[in-house]
């Protein structure tokens, strides 16, 4: 359809156009004289593209998202939608990719030298778009990516490759065949096709397409005028073309084309027309796209590429060059529809695609379908998977990207119809080799978490939640491969010694001698059975992890969630080559699924080995300008079935309420590694002064306070550290109970410094703020902790939204003990609560831990208290073999058991400041507890420096 235009304004219009052309000619003989002759003008707006992404590799640190974008080193050459990663020149390109990139190069082109395209060149472009930018047989899983942290994502789609450099006329003829929707079938003529290569052939230089029309300064306005001449064209037609494209958005299509007075006439006159002025384009619902391809076919100088899917499908060639003239396709068979397969359960899996009347008929010989109305989706059980992604690959029109690799292999079974029950049946473990002790005490489902590590050979993600006893799990389970120990055990630094505990307690025909415990980069790795080491020292014996240990135990795993970390990197060394991999998290992931990436690499190294694939699958990752974004997520529900499949086992408290007693107490035994010698012999010597004879029983008492308060300075790095491994942990809400004030500040401001909403009550906090505290504490989300005082704050207030309480410290007095844990276990708790004290070694915890577990078991002897801290008493192996430590122990005893002691230990504890009193030789308590003026006290230069202290090194 043609507007009536006057001859004149015709005649006018072809004026301007020549005079238009000859002004961009000569602007651009100019620029060539100015570039010199290596220069190229199509490949300069590529080369400034890759400028900041050179930039970018250089500087990882520019990342952005936490460590979460990935580094792209190449540039990508299109933002939107393409999620394929680009190649530089110099990789090597599928077939596809390098007709899509000699697409993208077509669109590079700068207007001055659109404008002395050919024809025929333009048909050339036309071939590719559709095909380039949705390959049906390249499953996005097949899509090779970045090998994490090495930078380049490999080009591998799955079909033949060749370098981009040599891309010729040919080679996109042939990935246009191999896609069914070759040249020829697009109805030209053989022999301009052929003339069309030969015109199009790359210089001997291996120069491109792109570069052939209008790159090196090569092409001039006569050599342009010679290749007219060849094919037969009038220089002017050449001059005033117009090229174009459809391109598909939704049910609605766009055309893309420079602006042509009656084209635009041809536009208004559609029914459906709307304008974009957003994009400056024009768009119209399918049922014009005839009319419309009619009418630019009409038009002299338009040539308007025909709808993605739509070339190739009803062939009625005209003889003519325009692709518009290869046939034109009935608008409704023109619904190319793209979409994918995704699982739904271990049995189903579902088709995400738009509407194709072929492929609706093609579901419906399905036996097994079924439509879900809510979603409008249809899903068929696995076992016809394969026939029906054989039939939808026949029909031209629809691309159904298939299940990925990954998920068919572990789903193999329900595929071949060999396993159709919907649960695995995980078989009984012969545990016959294992601690009886152990072994007996497994609550039902942690016995069949331990069955289920058996089933997958040792190898898995056990992310129970927080409490529900992973490590006595671990334990066992790497007892079953005990012949093939030694074992690495990777824990925070914090529960290391707690983890030398649940052996010895766990595994008595583990001798403790054989349990090692790595406190220094100088220890040997390899020293014991047991070999127990923390994150943050695998940098330091990097040389050492070279030794292979077959069974590997990773503590709180999602420590390794960032592969940039060095923790990560030394630990990938070991669990690359250990035979079996347990790791334990309560929260593998805490934000986005790409932090499992390195969990599922450890445990399935074959699963993903390049992240690309997963982040394309999961991490619904999005080409930005500065490289890919894996922050999102995408595709969960099959991501957690195929966990749940073959790498993790996941049970909620909620799962397993019934089992659970109503509170879980943890002995945390904290590591005095921390404690600097000085600290550990200030100790010692107060634990000696306590025993001195010749004291009087003030003078004792005295030695005693100032122990239980050194102890608590002691205790401060442990602490902390513990808190923030909590808080990486990922435990949200918890109360931290601590008695000095030192204790209780040092909290403070650690939790103010690393900025984690807090509340503190202690003895000066007034009635009023007290409740508001609270309060503020019970309905705050995300990370929150009450920092309280033992003796202020273990009455009255209600803290049902936290499930965890820490005891940073010990008190005598287990009844107030037990009234602070119930600050948690109360109505409003629905859950099991979890208490961990803090014991210390080598300080006043010794004994005053033993005196609880005392108190306790005679409170429930009498019926008075239903908790029984039978378990973990024997577990901490308590016996005073030394007569002196059961005089210390005595001595504790008798002075926490005198009427108003209490009282007065604890003027003596608030009272106390650290660094107090300069007299290391005299006796410092006479100053602090009997003096009664605290403040005036002298300092005593107990720590080398408070601030070297603090930070945990
Ligand atoms: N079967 C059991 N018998 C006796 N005590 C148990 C049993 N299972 C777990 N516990 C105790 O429950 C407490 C919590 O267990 P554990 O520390 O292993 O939990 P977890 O799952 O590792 O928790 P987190 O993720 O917080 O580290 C420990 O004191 C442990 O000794």
């Amino acid at each position: 359809m043609s507007l009536p235009l006057t001859e004149e304004q015709r005649k006018k219009i072809a004026e301007n156009r020549q005079k238009a052309l000859a002004r961009r000619a000569e602007k651009l003989a100019g620029q060539h004289q100015n570039t010199g002759s290596g220069s190229s003008v199509a490949a300069k707006p590529f080369q400034s593209k890759q400028g900041p992404f050179q930039n970018f590799s250089r500087d990882p640190s520019k990342s952005g998202s936490h460590g979460v974008i990935f580094k792209q080193q190449n540039p990508p050459s299109s933002s939107d939608g393409d999620q394929r990663p680009q190649n530089s020149p110099s990789f090597q390109l599928s077939t596809s990719e390098q007709a899509k990139r000699a697409w993208e190069k077509q669109e590079e082109v700068p207007t001055a030298c659109l404008s002395q395209r050919l024809p025929s060149q333009m048909t050339v472009a036309g071939i590719s778009p559709p095909l380039a930018y949705s390959p049906p047989e390249v499953p996005s899983q097949q899509l090779s990516g970045y090998v994490l942290g090495q930078g380049h994502p490999q080009a591998s789609h799955g079909t033949k490759s060749t370098s981009f450099v040599n891309t010729t006329h040919e080679s996109l003829a042939g990935a246009k065949n191999s896609q069914e929707t070759t040249a020829s079938s697009s109805g030209q003529p053989p022999g301009d096709a052929a003339l069309e290569a030969q015109i199009a052939r790359p210089s001997a230089s291996g120069q491109n397409i792109a570069d052939v029309h209008c790159g090196t300064g090569r092409m001039t306005p006569r050599t342009e005028g010679r290749l007219h001449q060849k094919l037969g064209t009038p220089q002017h037609k050449a001059a005033g073309s117009q090229q174009g494209t459809c391109i598909r958005k939704g049910d609605r299509f766009q055309v893309k084309i420079g602006y042509n007075e009656e084209l635009v006439a041809a536009f208004k006159s559609l029914p459906s027309r709307r304008y974009d002025p957003a994009t400056k384009m024009w768009n119209f619902s399918m049922t014009d796209y005839n009319a419309l391809m009619e009418a630019a076919q009409r038009l002299p100088g338009v040539t308007l590429q025909s709808l993605e899917g739509a070339e190739g499908q009803m062939g009625s060639p005209s003889g003519s060059h325009s692709v518009v003239q290869t046939g034109l396709p009935a608008a409704p068979s023109l619904a190319f529809v793209k979409g994918q397969c995704t699982l739904i359960s271990r049995a189903r899996f579902e088709a995400d695609i738009g509407y194709s009347e072929d492929l609706i008929a093609l579901f419906k010989q399905m036996e097994s379908r079924k439509y879900d109305v809510k979603t409008r989706k249809w899903n068929f059980l696995l076992e016809e998977y394969n026939k029906l992604m054989e039939k939808v690959c026949r029909l031209p029109q629809v691309q159904l990207d298939p299940l990925p690799k990954t998920v068919t292999l572990a789903f193999a079974a329900q595929l071949e119809k060999t396993s159709l029950g919907p649960v695995t049946n995980v078989p009984e473990a012969d545990l016959s080799g294992v601690d009886s002790k152990l072994v007996s005490s497994l609550l039902p489902f942690q016995r069949a978490g331990v069955n289920f590590a058996i089933a997958k050979r040792g190898r898995l993600l056990l992310a129970d939640d927080m409490g529900l006893g992973k490590t006595i799990q671990a334990i066992c389970i790497a007892a079953y491969y005990r012949k093939e120990w030694p074992l690495l055990v990777v824990v925070p630094s914090s529960v290391r010694f707690t983890w030398e505990q649940a052996f010895r307690q766990w595994l008595p025909s583990l001798s403790p001698e054989r349990v090692n415990v790595i406190v220094t980069g100088k220890d040997c790795l390899t020293a014991g059975l047991v070999n127990i080491v923390s994150f943050d020292l695998l940098s330091k014996i990097e040389k050492q992890l070279k030794t292979s240990f077959k069974v590997v135990i990773i503590d709180e795993s999602h420590f390794l969630k960032n592969i940039k970390t060095a923790r990560c990197r030394a630990a990938l060394t070991f669990l690359k080559v250990a035979k079996r991999v347990i790791l334990l998290s309560g929260t593998p992931a805490m934000s986005r699924p790409a932090e499992l990436y390195t969990q599922i690499l450890a445990v399935k190294p074959t699963f993903f080995p390049q992240f690309h694939a997963f982040g394309l699958r999961y991490c619904a990752a999005k080409r930005l300008p500065w490289g890919w974004d894996y922050s999102g997520s995408s595709n969960l529900g099959e991501l957690k079935l195929l966990l749940e499949e073959a790498v993790m086992l996941r049970r909620l408290k909620c799962d397993v309420l019934s089992q659970l007693p109503a509170k879980q107490r943890k002995l945390v035994v904290v590591a005095p590694g921390q404690m600097n010698s000085r600290t550990r012999a200030a100790l010692n010597a107060m634990a000696k002064e306590m025993t001195t004879e010749n004291k009087t029983k003030r003078q004792q008492k005295e030695a005693l306070l100032l122990f239980f308060n050194r102890t608590a300075e002691a205790k401060i790095p442990c602490v902390i550290e513990y808190i923030l491994d909590l808080l990486e942990s990922g435990r949200e809400k918890f109360l931290v109970f601590a008695h000095h004030k030192v204790v209780l500040d040092a909290v403070t401001e650690e939790l103010e410094k690393k900025r984690v909403q807090h509340i503190r009550i202690d003895g000066s906090t007034s009635s009023a703020d007290r409740e508001d505290r609270c309060q503020r504490f019970q309905l705050s989300e995300g990370h929150a902790v009450a920092v309280l005082s033992i003796t202020a704050a273990n009455m009255g207030l209600t803290f049902s939204s936290a499930d965890l309480v820490v005891f940073a410290e010990l008190f005598w007095n287990p009844g107030v003990l037990m009234q602070a844990e119930d600050r948690v276990h109360r109505i409003g708790q629905s859950n099991s609560v979890g208490i961990h004290y803090l014991v210390a070694r080598g300080t006043a915890d010794d004994y005053l831990w033993p005196l609880i577990q005392e108190k306790i078991k005679v409170l429930g002897e009498a019926g008075l208290s239903e908790t029984n801290f039978s378990e973990i008493t024997e577990a901490t192996d308590y016996f005073y073999k030394d007569p002196k430590q059961q005089e210390i122990y005595d001595l504790f005893q008798k002075s926490f058991e005198e009427d108003g002691s209490d009282m007065e230990l604890l003027a003596a504890t608030e009272s106390f400041h650290p660094g107090s009193s300069s007299q290391d030789t005299g006796d410092p308590l006479a100053e602090s507890t009997s003096t009664g003026s605290p403040q005036k006290k002298k300092r005593f230069e107990f720590f080398d420096n408070w601030d070297s202290f603090t930070s945990p090194l």
